[in-house]
Formats: C-alpha cells, sequence, structure tokens
C-alpha cells in the first residue's frame, strides 16, 4: 500500500543510501537507529514534507511528490506527528481539531472532537487556547488533530516523550486498535524501546544510510545479530562461559542452587522499577550481569543460561 522505493538523502554527507520496504494496510512499523540515522529525514520524505536526493514512494500506486514537486508540501492522507507540534497557537484546543474536519457534519464534528478530547486527556482544556497548554497537553492535541484528518498513514516521530506512563499505555492500545478499526497503517520512530516492542508488527533498524535489519520485535530483542543491535532494543548480559563468549538478555536464565553452579554469581544491588527488580552481580572479572526478577534476588548464587526461543 505505501511504498518506499530506493531512497538517497544526501545533506553535507550521505545520509540514507537506498531505503527501501512497503508497509501493509493495518502494519505498524517502528523505526530505529541511533542518533543521526536519518529516521527524521526519512519520515519527511514519506509524507512529502521534503524531497529525497533519489527514490519515490508511492501510496496507493500514486507518486507522493516532495516541496520541489508541489506548491503547498504534504499529502492528505499521510499526517505527520513531530516535536514542532504545528498547533493553531490563537486557537483554543477544540477549534484546533474542528478545524481539520469542518468538511465533516457538524453533529458528527461535535462528537468526533469529544470522542479525541476524552481520548487525549484533554476535555477540562477544550476552551483553553492552544498556546496556554503544557508540552504534553499540546503533544497530545497534535495527535488528536492528525487522528481527526483520519489519515490512511500516520507517522510519528518520538509521538510519547512528553506522556505518563498511563496515557502512553492508553494510547498505545487506542493505536493498535485504531489501526485494526480504521484501517490505518503507523510508521513510528522512536528511542524508547519499550514503545517500539509494543507498537510495532515490524522494526527496522537503520545504520549507515541503509535497513541493516527489518524482522519482529521479538526477533529484535532475543535474536539479535550484533551486540549494537541488542543494545538498542534493551538489557544485555555479556559473559565467557568454559571459554566462549555468550550474551543473554536480562529474563534469559534460570536459577542454580547447586554446589557448583554453572555461573556463580556475588550479589552486588537491586533497583525496584515498580513491577520488577533489576538485581546486578558481579560475575567475575569485573564482569558485572544484570537479572530480572519480581523479587530482590539477594541469596541467589548463581545461574544458568536458558535461551529463550520463539
Ligand atoms: N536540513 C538539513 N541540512 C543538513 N543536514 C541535515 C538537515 N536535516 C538533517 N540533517 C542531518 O542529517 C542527519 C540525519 O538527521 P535526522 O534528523 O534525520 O536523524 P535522526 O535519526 O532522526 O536523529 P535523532 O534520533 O537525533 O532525531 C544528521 O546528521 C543531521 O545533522
Amino acid at each position: 500500500m505505501l511504498s518506499v522505493n530506493n531512497i538517497y538523502l544526501v545533506y553535507n554527507q550521505p545520509v540514507l543510501n537506498g531505503i527501501s520496504f512497503s508497509v501493509a494496510e493495518n502494519e505498524i512499523i517502528g523505526i530505529a537507529g541511533n542518533s543521526g540515522a536519518g529516521k527524521t529525514s526519512l519520515l519527511k520524505i514519506i509524507a512529502g514534507l521534503a524531497d529525497a536526493t533519489e527514490g519515490t514512494v508511492y501510496l496507493n500506486n500514486k507518486r507522493v511528490v516532495g516541496p520541489s514537486m508541489k506548491l503547498i508540501p504534504g499529502h492528505p492522507d499521510i499526517q505527520l506527528v513531530n516535536q514542532d507540534f504545528d498547533l493553531d497557537i490563537y486557537q483554543t484546543t477544540e477549534e484546533n481539531i474542528k478545524g481539520k474536519i469542518l468538511h465533516l457534519p457538524k453533529t458528527v464534528q461535535e462528537q468526533f472532537t469529544a470522542e479525541l478530547l476524552e481520548l487525549m486527556e484533554l476535555t477540562h482544556a477544550s476552551s483553553r487556547l492552544a498556546h496556554t497548554l503544557s508540552g504534553g497537553e499540546q503533544q497530545r492535541l497534535a495527535i488528536a488533530r492528525a487522528l481527526a484528518l483520519e489519515p490512511t498513514i500516520l507517522l510519528l516521530d518520538e509521538p510519547f516523550v512528553h506522556l505518563d506512563a498511563q496515557l502512553r499505555y492508553r494510547l498505545i492500545s487506542y493505536l493498535t486498535e485504531l489501526k485494526r478499526v480504521r484501517n490505518m497503517s503507523i510508521i513510528i520512530v522512536s528511542h524508547n524501546s519499550e514503545e517500539l516492542l509494543s507498537l510495532s508488527d515490524k522494526i527496522i533498524y537503520l545504520k549507515d544510510g541503509i535497513i541493516k535489519r527489518l524482522a519482529s520485535p521479538f526477533e529484535f530483542y532475543y535474536n539479535y545479530t550484533t551486540v549494537s543491535e541488542a543494545r538498542m532494543f534493551g538489557l544485555i548480559n555479556q559473559l565467557t562461559v568454559a571459554g566462549k563468549s555468550v550474551h543473554f538478555r536480562p529474563d534469559e536464565y534460570e536459577i542454580d542452587d547447586s554446589e557448583h553452579p554453572e555461573i556463580p554469581l556475588n550479589y552486588s544491588r537491586s533497583v525496584f522499577m515498580g513491577s520488577y527488580f533489576l538485581n546486578e552481580f558481579n560475575a567475575g572479572k569485573k564482569k558485572k550481569i544484570v537479572l530480572l526478577h519480581k523479587a530482590q534476588l539477594n541469596n541467589v548464587k548463581g545461574i544458568t543460561i536458558n535461551k529463550r526461543k520463539k
């Protein structure tokens, strides 16, 4: 449905070196990559808000062109929410949403606006001018405005940075539901691995201007191909066991109570993370490892590694 074909982007130096992928209906694609990898630039190109040096973007077989070929840049069926928010700051919260759906019958406008205000927990601020809203409220309003347009493709660039855990979770559930009900596809860029892992059907890992890997969240988390890729998606332990270098996630272990555990450990401390603890241990020769558990593991003397398979 959306196809991104061989995108090259050069500023002072090459940023994107031939990016191709497609996004199906109802699909959520996550984009991961280090700072400067070109994630934001790629979203802008897909939205028709920036020109690629080379390459094309098609939505339902129609070309999405950039600002050099279009007087008013952008595409009605592709909405980008980024950190600029792009609000009408001297209009109220409610007007900001309604302004996007003036083509709908009045009663539908009212109903849809109320629904979006409630979803984004903005009802209390509906008559406030947008410039008086907090950063988090402005971010929620920007997302509400994009959703009001019922785009075919929603592009989200770090969409949840100002939101608390509760609202973040609600929004993630809503977006997952929305893509199913409204046939919407989403591309999300985030530095937060939990957001990418929980929302995405597939994740693209951008590195050195190319797609290093396109795989499912499970594959990226448990079946990583390099240590740097593994680190992008969460904590990773690295040890030498019987002369071999091994890597495992903080949850890939079994407690070994035997006299001579396979991997002997010295407890160091536990960090309370809310619903679980991260337990830190010394595993010889300045090696530190972390084990995730619902309780403190201060009596644990050793473990065996138990890798998770799909
Ligand atoms: N308008 C521009 N002119 C020149 N260079 C630019 C421009 N926009 C971006 N760049 C450069 O292109 C590279 C990619 O930038 P981009 O913002 O796309 O990366 P990113 O992966 O989104 O980074 P971050 O995670 O830090 O937001 C960076 O080196 C950036 O400095």
